[in-house]
């Protein structure tokens, strides 16, 4: 079969491994119930899984939103709006990430820029980017009180406010969950619109919900054919007498049975125009399945490198995008099944297709903690690092100053990093600072080394964002993690109004709340401050790795043949 069609199924021995998996599937009526919301096919409580399953009936549930939308779109341009600037964190904009950076705004519609940090640097050059007074604001929060949001709804507020000819609330709009601080914060400032979203989906879920639909429809996409290929990969996974004709509980049941026998590292490949669908897939996976010691580690973005180099905790899943400059890939993936990785292909006609996408991993997800036995609704571990963040802020604004927390040299770290790795580790590099091409270029040297020196797994941040997305699998999922936190001077600084801490004085207390948690669960973490110069400081690690190390001997099977898990 050609490469540029799906396969959606793997080949041998691994496709044996799953249809081993099967039988208890259909026995247990997995999909069947999946759809009937039983909370019972992942824990025998009811907690934050039944109020959390709107998301199954999105594709159709969303169209009665659709003139709503038009209408937005159509004020915007109508008004001049240049851009729409979207302040969110995880589940509130890593969607609308995957719209920017895949589609593109449409011709005529505002540019989307999504702000998920609280990084100073970071905040300015947005904030330089754009004319207030021709700019709509998306302040999205399910729960309404992230601090990140209202952080940076407090600067864009003062901002638009100072500007000669401003529509002040007029050019802010909010989505939220019904009844949230926020609705009532968007009411009391005269709000443009208030998008009230079903509460019944939880932030990773809500794609297609109008946290995503939202920003998509200002930009200028065609909700309707989004929402259509949703829905047709939502009927096809509807199918309950075999999991091969099931493509979400396929994949579902490959990730959760392949982790169960070791390859516990999903490495997703994309298309240069889709690989942001990488990070919103992150979220979904490490966030649903990272808890209780268990997990799939989601890879996204990771630089490709000979099959021999990858040890055999991997599965491969290829989404192709017909059209793009697809030939490294291509090449790469032929290269992966050829030495016995296992790999899927997805074949996506044109961007749309994402849409069917999101549908497909959603309920993969579900089903691969179905598989392991965890509820993949909540996130039990994510306070954790928030409550250290505010205990870190609470005592700065008793005495002035953060604590001092353990500095690495760049020498000292290359050096803690590789004695903690050895076959199945993963190194999660998290960044706090601004994204540039230099230190991008670095990173992926850095992820190179390691790969090559180490043969381990590799994933990459940008802090707060993580904290939101797989900071709960670094905490809650398996003890296989190594993380090493790069800390931005954060100069110059930028206050927040009406608060008593700054952006940079939150960011770096994120970091040291995070950094505290880690380590409160034995997590070998390890900071290096960037300094001036954030690249030369990352390189300055990079140089510490030598040339790559000789081939580790793969396993080209499984480790075992699983049986399946008793389902309930
Ligand atoms: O949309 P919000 O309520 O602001 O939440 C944003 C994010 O917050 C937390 O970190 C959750 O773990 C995420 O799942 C969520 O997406």
């Amino acid at each position: 079969m050609a490469i540029s069609s799906s396969r959606e199924h793997l080949a041998e021995p691994y496709n044996a491994v799953v249809r081993d998996a099967s039988a208890s599937i259909v026995r247990h009526q997995v999909v069947e119930r999946l759809w009937s919301k039983d909370y019972r096919l992942w824990k025998p409580e009811p907690t934050e899984i039944t109020n959390r399953l709107g998301w199954l009936t999105l594709p159709e549930d969303m169209l009665a939103h659709v003139s709503a939308l038009k209408t937005l779109a159509a004020e915007a341009r109508k008004e001049g709006i240049r851009d729409v600037v979207l302040l969110g964190m995880g589940g509130s904009s890593l969607g609308p990430e995957v719209f920017r950076t895949s589609f593109g705004s449409k011709k005529g519609a505002p540019r989307l820029w999504v702000l998920d940090t609280t990084v100073p640097g970071w905040v300015r050059s947005v904030t330089k980017s754009i004319l207030p007074a021709r700019t709509f604001f998306l302040v999205a929060s399910k729960s309404g009180g992230t601090i990140e949001v209202m952080s940076l709804f407090a600067h864009f507020w003062k901002l638009v406010a100072g500007t000669k000819g401003n529509r002040g609330g007029q050019q802010f709009i909010a989505i939220t969950d019904p009844g949230t601080g926020l609705e009532t914060m968007a009411r009391e400032h005269g709000f443009r619109k208030i998008f009230s979203n079903p509460p019944d989906i939880g932030g990773r879920y809500s794609v297609l919900s109008l946290f995503g639909l939202v920003p998509a429809a200002l930009m200028g996409l065609d909700i309707p054919r989004l929402l259509g290929r949703a829905g047709k990969m939502a009927d096809r996974c509807r199918e309950g007498r075999s999991v091969e004709g099931n493509p979400g509980v396929y994949l579902g049941v490959a990730m959760g049975t392949l982790a169960k026998a070791g390859r516990d590292k999903v490495t997703i490949l994309a298309s240069p125009p889709i690989d942001t669908f990488g990070l919103w897939a992150e979220q979904l996976i490490a966030e649903s399945t990272g808890k209780e010691t268990k997990g799939i580690v989601p890879v996204a973005q990771e630089p490709v490198l000979a099959p021999g180099m990858y040890g055999s905790d991997r599965v491969f899943v290829y989404l192709r995008l017909k059209g793009a400059k697809n030939e490294t890939l291509d090449r790469h993936v032929e290269a992966l099944a050829r030495a016995g990785h296992p790999v899927l292909t997805f074949a996506l006609r044109d961007p749309y297709d994402l849409g069917a996408e999101f549908f497909r991993w959603e309920y993969a997800t579900a089903v691969a903690g179905h598989v392991l036995g965890i509820q993949p609704f909540d996130q039990p571990n994510v306070q954790e690092s928030k409550d250290n963040t505010r205990r870190v802020l609470d005592g700065y604004q008793s005495t002035g100053r953060l604590p001092e927390a353990v500095v690495s040299t760049p020498a000292e770290a290359a050096a803690e990093l590789a004695g903690h790795l050895h076959a199945g580790s993963y190194v999660a590099i998290l960044a706090y600072t601004t994204p540039s091409k230099p230190l991008e270029t670095a990173i992926r040297r850095l992820r190179k080394a390691l790969v090559q020196q180490h043969h381990v797994t590799t994933t990459f941040g940008y802090g707060p964002r993580y904290l939101h997305s797989t900071g709960q699998l670094h905490k809650g999922g398996p003890a296989s993690g190594v993380f090493l936190e790069l800390v931005d001077r954060m100069t110059p600084d930028l206050q927040i109004p009406a608060q008593t801490f700054s952006f940079g004085t939150l960011a770096k207390a994120q970091a040291t709340g995070d950094l505290e948690s880690l380590q409160a669960h034995g997590r070998p973490a390890i900071r290096v401050m960037l300094g001036p110069t954030p690249a030369a400081t990352v390189n300055a690690i990079v140089s510490r790795f030598g040339a790559p190390a000789a081939r580790p001997r793969r396993q080209t099977v499984p480790a075992k043949r699983s049986s399946s898990r008793r389902s309930r």
